[in-house]
């Protein structure tokens, strides 16, 4: 008998390894005759717990032995290969390249032209809705869809994308950037002269949670130094009070926070019976937050409906009122029986499931590129003194209340205020790359004046941000004036946005665009650099691209403006020097003393590790907002 089960098993073991043998050398072949470079990788595993997995134990084991160090394959096992290595890692590779292992053919592309006929050719190239399953939690949605499905949920979310809905966040976010301040400046030792902040990701994180409760859902939220009666009769029990709804654990806003976290990924390891049963504490409360999520969902989705029913819709400029208009509308047309599979609405799961993705998709990518600028600008004071030089032209001596949207937001997106938003988007994509399924038969795209083939068969494709906009092909560079690196693609340069912008630019934004979204007013006659079509997919391009770009752009402007009109932010050198020793110190010390504090924020943001998106964990970097004028290093901003 156990020969027998010997025999099975290790015939199983020969016909396995032959089977990759052999399909790894046809998957080799086929590179080859397609004429697509490629690297040879043992395996290559899609999907969150698989490449947390390799990313998480395998590459860092490998690092453990120096003398796989030289070997390649492992860099580009690395699900987050891009982001660690930059660029470096292509070397001799072209723009665009495979992946081949016995199990699959990925295709990566950091090629413009290839971007924009992949996005573009959305029946081709479609989006793998299977590894965002994880984001199904409250019910299917736009992000997760594809085909038919998407496009009618897609229609529906988009009429919430408006001036109307863009002048709100305008409004919210100087509000709210006030506020922030307000709540830094009473925290203990500080002053609304100077603000010591240890670490800003945990405020522009809220900041970004209350713009997005407050232009996206019409909920306005208060900061913790604010008292609950300034929001007067937009008081909601649990969506915007300290204290949660009777009978829930948590408020609308920790709910919030729990289940857009890391830890949702739970639902992706084990099925939800499991975690429901699960004696283990953050599955409990991840459960908790998820239910408790869902209840405030609905109880939000039902005041749109019963504000509806009382006339007030035409005042609505949120996102959610949309979705909840079209299901009422589609289920009236059905009952009066001039329904058509036209205008079907979103389910109830739907709505709860587009709710919760506007939340999750909007909220911590704006708050990471805040987070990120903040860092760059106390890094780079002669760029911050810039920016500040710009506000000051752009706005003058008027207060913020008094900035209008149409004019302002205008003049300030096409500033330096514009370049930083752009360039620190450039060096730290929110989503550092853009995954497509190639479904069906192999494609053609054309590169260069030439054809190449793309597989097809399910074929996983990758727009990877991180390497494409360090690209010297697409954006204007000159030396590193802080490294020895003969391009400054690696460094932030805002000014490098100001640039006039050569023919080979993209056309500016029609009144038509492809994303089906009204054109913003801000966008019409930009003066800003505009990298060619494909070159810059931050949020993506075509119909799919992303329907919040305008929403994030006007949050991050605002609050930009707001602060850096009042406020320098410099890294805070305590570890390195006391305010007395630096009162005493020659420019020269204080340069000394503030290069090791650069370059230990330089260290630390390369440390950063992409999660959903990339973002800074471990020891934060200090700051200081100071009042203009107050500065302890102004002299290094000359
Ligand atoms: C800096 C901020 C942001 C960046 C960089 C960004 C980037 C992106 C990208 C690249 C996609 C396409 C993803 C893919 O195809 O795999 C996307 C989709 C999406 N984004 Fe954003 N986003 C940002 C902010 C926002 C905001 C503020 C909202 C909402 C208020 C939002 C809502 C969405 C939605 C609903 C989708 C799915 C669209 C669809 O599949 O049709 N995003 N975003």
């Amino acid at each position: 008998m156990l020969f027998y089960i010997f025999l099975a098993f290790s015939s199983y073991v020969v016909y396995t390894v032959i089977h990759r043998i052999v399909s790894l050398r046809r998957n080799i072949a086929l590179a080859k005759s397609w004429g697509l470079p490629y690297v040879v990788l043992p395996f290559n595993e899609i999907g969150v717990a698989r490449s947390a997995l390799i990313g998480i134990f395998l590459i860092p084991f490998l690092k453990l032995f120096p003398f796989t160090h030289s070997w390649k394959w492992p860099k580009f096992m690395d699900p987050f290969c891009h982001w660690t290595f930059l660029r470096s890692h292509i070397g001799s590779h072209s723009d665009f390249y495979a992946t081949v292992s016995p199990n699959s053919f990925h295709f990566e592309s950091i090629n413009a032209e290839v971007n924009t006929q992949i996005v573009n050719r959305r029946t081709e190239f479609q989006k793998p809705i299977e590894i965002y399953t994880i984001v199904n939690i409250y019910g299917r949605n736009a992000l997760t869809s594809d085909g038919p499905d998407w496009k009618r949920q897609r229609k529906i979310i988009a009429p919430g994308f408006t001036e109307k809905n863009n002048a709100r966040v305008w409004e919210l976010g100087l509000k709210q950037g006030q506020s922030m301040l307000g709540y830094w400046a009473s925290k203990e030792g500080n002053s609304i002269e100077e603000m010591k902040i240890r670490n800003t990701a945990l405020d522009t994180a809220t900041l970004a949670l209350h713009i997005i409760c407050g232009a996206g859902f019409g909920i306005p939220q208060v900061w913790p130094h604010e008292d609950e009666s300034i929001l007067g009769d937009k008081k909601m029990v649990g969506l915007n009070t300290k204290l949660p709804a009777e009978g829930h654990k948590l408020t609308f806003k920790e709910a919030l926070v729990y289940s857009t976290g890391l830890q949702i990924a739970w639902f992706s390891v084990f099925p939800e019976w499991f975690l429901k049963r699960s004696p283990f504490k953050i599955h409990q409360k991840l459960i908790a937050a998820r239910d408790d999520c869902l209840f405030y969902f609905k109880e939000l989705i039902e005041q749109k409906r019963n504000y509806r029913r009382l006339g007030f819709e035409q005042d609505a400029t949120d996102l959610i009122s949309p979705l909840v208009k079209a299901s009422d509308d589609a289920e009236r047309a059905k009952a009066e029986g001039n329904g058509t599979s036209q205008d079907e609405g979103l389910t109830e799961e739907e709505i709860t499931g587009n709710t919760f993705i506007i939340m999750f998709a909007g909220h911590e990518t704006t708050a990471n590129v805040l987070h990120f600028s903040f860092l760059y600008l106390a890094i780079n004071l002669a760029s911050q003194k810039h920016l500040q030089a710009d506000i000051d032209e752009k706005v003058g001596d008027r207060p913020p209340s008094s900035w209008s949207y149409q004019v302002d937001m205008r003049n300030l997106f096409n500033s330096m205020v514009g370049g930083v938003l752009h360039e620190t988007i450039r060096l730290i994509p929110p989503v550092p790359h853009i995954p497509k399924i190639s479904r069906g038969p192999v494609k053609q795209v054309n590169v260069d004046g030439r054809t190449i083939t793309i597989p097809g068969n399910d074929s996983f494709i990758h727009l990877e941000n991180v390497t494409l906009n360090r690209s010297r092909r697409y954006y204007p560079y000159s030396p590193s004036k802080v490294t020895d690196c003969s391009d400054d693609l690696d460094d932030f340069v805002p000014e490098r946005w100001l640039q006039k912008n050569t023919s080979s630019g993209s056309e500016a934004p029609s009144e038509k665009q492809v994303d089906g979204l009204e054109v913003a007013s801000f966008e019409v006659h930009g003066s800003l650099f505009r990298p060619v079509k494909g070159a810059y997919m931050a949020f993506s391009e075509g119909p799919r691209s992303c329907p919040g770009r305008r929403f994030a752009e006007v949050e991050v402007i605002a609050v930009l403006s707001l602060i850096f009109k009042q406020y320098t932010v410099e890294l805070d050198v305590r570890p390195w020097a006391s305010d007395e020793e630096l009162e005493k110190m020659s420019q020269q010390q204080k340069r000394d003393v503030y290069g090791k504090a650069q370059k230990r924020a330089l260290e630390l943001i390369r440390g950063s590790r992409m999660t959903f998106t990339v973002k800074m964990e471990g020891d934060p970097v200090p700051v200081r907002f100071v009042r203009q004028g107050k500065e302890r290093f102004g002299d290094l901003a000359l």
